[in-house]
C-alpha cells in the first residue's frame, strides 16, 4: 500500500517531541536546517542514485564514484555551498571517495604541519581541487609502528633537494586511499637522512603524477592495491601502492612546522613537540567519533523501525502475531544500541570541543593539554568503532533472514565500517596508548601533580578505592551521582590494580607487554567512563520540548546499566558493586527498556535520515517492507532473463545425464 504510514501508530505512541529532538541530535537548529536541506537535495538527484552499487564490477563502480564526485564538486560550486553545507552534502552522498583523503588529511596535514609559506604556497591550490593529494604514511611493512618506517629522504647539499627512495620491497606505501589512481600530490612520511644521520619520521609533500597527462612522474611506481572485503562498499576507493626510486623533490617541500632543514642541510628542532606530526591522526580520530553516531545510529533506524514492522508467533485466536520489537530479547539488543547511538552523538560533540581547544592552545604555545588529547582521541577512536561495528552487525541478525539482503543495507553498511576498526589506529594498538597515559597518570600521583580533564578523578583514588556502592532499591541506579561513582571506582581500581602488577617487573616495558590484555581493559573501563560522564553532563544542560529531555535520561540509564550488566565481571572484582546491586540494576535496565519501547520509532525518527541516505528497504520511513522487499528481488540482474545463463551448458546437461541414469 504506497503511500500509507505502516508506523504511524508507533509513531502517534510517542511521548516527546520530535522535532526538538531532531535539534539535539544535529547539535543545534541551524545545524538541522542545514542538514535536512542537504538531504533533501542529495536525495532528489539521480546522479546521486546508490542502490546498484553491489552489482557494479569494480572498473564501473570506481569509474561511477569519480563520476558522482565531480558532480558533487559541480554542484557544491554552482551552489557555493559553504563548508558545513559541503561536507553534509559528501555526508549524504555516502560513498568513499578520493576527496575523503583529500579533504579530510591531505590538507589538514599541511594545515597542521606546514610553516605560513607553506601554506599559503599549496592550500589556495588544493582548495580549488588544482591538485589532488593524499596521506600516504603506512607501507607494506609497518602501519601501528610508525618510527618502523622505511622510506627515507635524503638531504642532498649540493641540489638543495630531499631524495626520496623507497629502500626495501617493506617500505612500500600501502594502503593510503586516493593514491591509487586519483592523487596527483601526496603527503609522504620518511624518515629524514641528513649526512648519514637518520632525524627520524617527517612529513613530505611529493608530486606523484603528471598535471598534463596524469602519468607518474619519473622514479615513481604507483597503482591500486586490489578489492577488498565486501561487494560494492569500500571498493569505491583506490587504495594504493607507491615506490619511489631516487626521487628529487625541492628542500622547501619538506613540512617544517615541527622540524626544519636549513639550505646548510643543519636540523632544527622548533619548540613545539615532535609528537605533532602525529597531529593529522588525532584530528582524524576526532572525527571519526562523531562518525561512529552516524553509522550506528543508522543501523540502529533499520533495525529498529523494521522490528515494529515484523511479527513472528504469539497470534490469539487468528489475531495479529506479536511485533518482533516487543519481545525483552530484542529489546535488551537493540536499545542498548539506540542508546549507545545517542551516547557516541554527545561524546563526539565533547570531543570535537576539545580537539578545538587544545588546537587553540598548540596556536599560543600551550603544549600542556596534547597528551589528553591524544589519549582521548586514540581511546575513544577505538571505543566507539568497535561498538560500533559490532553493533552494526547485530543490527543485521535483529533483523533476521531478510538483513542478510544487501537490499536491507545491512551488508554494505557493515562492509564500509568495519575498516574503522583499523585505519588511523589499530584499535587495540590505541588503547595501549590510553594505558600508558593512565600508568604514567597513576605513577604521578604520589607526586603531588594533580590529575586534571578526563583523569581528575584520579585525583580522589583514595575515596575511590574504598567506597562502597549506596544501591538499595533498583531504582537507586538512577542518580547519576551512583552510576558515576561505580564507573569511577571500576576505572580507577583496574588503574591502580595494574600499576601495583607492574612493579612487580623490573623492566617496567616488559611489565606492560606481559599485563598489556589487563592494561587495555583498564583503558575501556576510563574510555566508557568518559562515554558515561558526558551523556551526565549533556543532561545537565537546558533541553527545550516536551519530553526530550526525560527520553534522554531513559537513554543515558540505558547505556550505562547496560555497560554495567555487559562488564559486571570488572565491577565485581573489583568490590564496586555486590551480586544484590547487581541484579538490581538488571531490574532497572528491563524497566528503562519498557520506558524506551513506545518511543523507539519516534527516537530513531529524530535521526531525520531520508529513506535515500538510509538505503535500506527494511528500514523505510513508511514502513512499508513487503511489497518493496519483494519489488527489489526481481531487479536482481539474475532476473533479468527467466532462464539463467548458463542452463544449456551446465544445467541441462546435468539433468540429461540424470535422466540417462534414471533409464539404465
Ligand atoms: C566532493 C567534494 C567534497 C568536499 C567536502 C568534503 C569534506 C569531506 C571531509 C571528509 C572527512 C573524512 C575524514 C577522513 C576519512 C578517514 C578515512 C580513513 C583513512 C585512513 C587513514 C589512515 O589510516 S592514516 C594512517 C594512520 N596510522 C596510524 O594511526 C598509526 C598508528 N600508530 C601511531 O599512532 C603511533 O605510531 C603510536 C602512537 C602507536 C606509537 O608511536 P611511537 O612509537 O612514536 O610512540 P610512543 O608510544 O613511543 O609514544 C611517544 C610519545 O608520543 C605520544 N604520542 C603518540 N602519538 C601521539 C599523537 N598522535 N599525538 C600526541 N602524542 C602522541 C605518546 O603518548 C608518547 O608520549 P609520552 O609522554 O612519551 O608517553
Ligand atoms: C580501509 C583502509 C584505509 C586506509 N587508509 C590509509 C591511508 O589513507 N593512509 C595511510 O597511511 N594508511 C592507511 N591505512 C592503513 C592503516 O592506518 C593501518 O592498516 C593501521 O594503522 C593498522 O596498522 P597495520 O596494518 O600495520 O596493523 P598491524 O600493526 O600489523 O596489526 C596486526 C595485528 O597486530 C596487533 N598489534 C600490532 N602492534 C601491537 C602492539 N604493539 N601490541 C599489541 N598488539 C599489536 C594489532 O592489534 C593487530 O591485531 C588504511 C587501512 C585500511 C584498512
Amino acid at each position: 500500500m504506497e503511500g500509507v504510514d505502516h508506523l504511524a501508530s508507533e509513531r502517534s505512541r510517542a511521548q516527546f517531541d520530535v522535532e526538538e529532538m531532531k535539534v539535539v541530535w544535529a547539535g543545534s537548529r541551524h545545524a538541522l536546517e542545514v542538514s535536512d536541506r542537504i538531504s533533501r537535495l542529495v536525495a532528489s538527484d539521480p546522479a546521486f542514485r546508490k542502490d546498484n552499487r553491489t552489482s557494479l564490477s569494480r572498473k564501473e563502480l570506481f569509474k561511477n564514484t569519480l563520476r558522482k564526485t565531480a558532480h558533487a564538486w559541480k554542484r557544491i560550486t554552482e551552489l557555493r555551498l559553504s563548508e558545513e553545507e559541503a561536507s553534509r552534502l559528501r555526508f549524504y552522498v555516502d560513498e568513499p571517495a578520493f576527496t575523503d583523503l583529500h579533504w579530510g588529511m591531505f590538507i589538514p596535514a599541511i594545515k597542521g604541519q606546514g610553516t605560513e609559506e607553506q601554506l599559503q604556497k599549496w592550500l589556495p591550490l588544493a582548495y580549488k581541487m588544482q591538485i589532488i593529494g593524499c596521506y600516504a604514511q603506512t607501507e607494506l611493512g609497518h602501519g601501528s609502528n610508525v618510527q618502523g618506517l622505511e622510506t627515507t629522504a635524503t638531504f642532498d647539499p649540493q641540489t638543495d633537494e630531499f631524495i626520496i627512495h623507497s629502500p626495501t620491497l617493506t617500505s612500500s606505501k600501502w594502503w593510503p586511499g586516493g593514491l591509487g589512481k586519483v592523487s596527483t600530490h601526496a603527503v609522504i612520511y620518511a624518515r629524514l637522512i641528513i649526512d648519514g644521520k637518520d632525524y627520524g619520521v617527517n612529513g613530505f609533500i611529493v608530486q606523484l603524477r603528471s598535471m598534463d597527462d596524469h602519468l607518474p612522474l619519473p622514479g615513481i611506481t604507483v597503482g591500486d592495491i586490489g578489492m577488498k572485503f565486501g561487494s560494492g562498499a569500500y571498493n569505491t576507493m583506490d587504495n594504493g601502492v607507491l615506490r619511489f626510486d631516487h626521487v628529487r623533490i625541492p628542500r622547501d617541500q619538506m613540512l617544517m612546522r615541527v622540524s626544519q632543514v636549513t639550505r646548510e642541510g643543519k636540523f632544527v628542532q622548533s619548540n613545539v613537540p615532535r609528537q605533532l606530526v602525529y597531529g593529522t591522526m588525532v584530528y582524524v580520530r576526532q572525527t571519526i567519533v562523531a562518525d561512529a553516531s552516524c553509522a550506528l545510529s543508522r543501523a540502529v533506524c533499520i533495525a529498529t523501525r523494521y522490528s515494529a514492522v515484523r511479527r513472528q508467533f504469539g497470534s490469539q485466536n487468528g489475531g495479529v502475531e506479536t511485533q518482533v520489537i516487543d519481545y525483552k530479547t530484542q529489546q535488551s539488543r537493540l536499545f542498548p544500541l539506540l542508546a549507545s547511538a545517542y551516547a557516541f552523538r554527545f561524546v563526539g560533540e565533547w570531543l570535537k570541543w576539545l580537539y578545538t581547544d587544545v588546537t587553540q592552545r598548540l596556536q599560543a604555545n600551550d603544549f600542556s593539554t596534547l597528551p589528553e588529547a591524544h589519549a582521548c582521541t586514540a581511546g575513544l577512536k577505538s571505543l566507539t568503532t568497535s561498538a560500533t561495528a559490532d553493533g552494526i552487525e547485530e543490527c543485521r541478525k535483529l533483523c533476521g533472514g531478510h538483513g542478510y539482503l544487501c537490499s536491507s543495507g545491512l551488508p554494505e553498511l557493515f562492509a564500509v565500517y568495519v575498516p574503522a576498526c583499523t585505519y588511523e589506529g589499530d584499535n587495540i594498538v590505541l588503547l595501549l596508548q590510553v594505558a600508558r597515559f593512565l600508568m604514567k597518570t597513576v605513577s604521578q600521583l604520589g607526586s603531588g601533580k594533580k590529575p586534571v580533564g578526563t583523569t581528575a578523578y584520579m585525583g580522589r583514588v583514595d575515596q575511590l578505592m574504598q567506597c562502597h556502592c549506596a544501591v538499595q532499591r533498583a531504582e537507586d541506579w538512577l542518580k547519576p551521582s551512583v552510576i558515576l561513582e561505580a564507573f569511577e571506582a571500576r576505572s580507577a581500581r583496574m588503574s591502580v590494580a595494574c600499576a601495583q602488577n607492574l612493579t612487580n617487573f623490573a623492566n617496567p616495558e616488559e611489565g606492560f607487554l606481559e599485563l598489556s590484555a589487563d592494561l587495555t581493559e583498564a583503558a575501556v573501563a576510563h574510555c566508557q567512563l568518559i562515554v558515561v560522564s558526558k551523556f551526565i553532563e549533556k543532561l545537565k544542560q537546558d533541553i527545550p520540548g516536551k519530553g526530550v529531555k526525560e527520553q534522554l535520561e531513559i537513554l543515558c540509564n540505558i547505556y550505562a546499566l547496560f555497560l554495567l550488566h555487559k562488564h559486571l565481571g570488572d565491577f565485581l572484582k573489583t568490590g564496586c558493586i555486590s551480586p544484590k546491586q547487581a541484579s538490581l540494576a538488571n531490574d532497572q535496565l528491563r524497566s528503562l527498556y519498557s520506558q524506551a519501547r513506545p518511543n523507539a520509532i519516534a527516537l530513531v525518527d529524530a535521526f531525520d535520515y531520508t529513506d535515500h541516505f538510509l538505503g535500506s528497504v527494511l528500514g523505510r520511513y513508511d514502513g512499508n517492507v513487503y511489497p518493496k522487499l519483494y519489488e527489489e528481488a526481481w531487479k536482481d540482474p539474475l532476473n533479468d532473463s527467466v532462464v539463467p545463463d548458463g542452463y544449456q551448458e551446465y544445467i541441462r546437461p546435468m539433468l540429461k545425464q540424470q535422466l540417462r541414469n534414471a533409464r539404465l
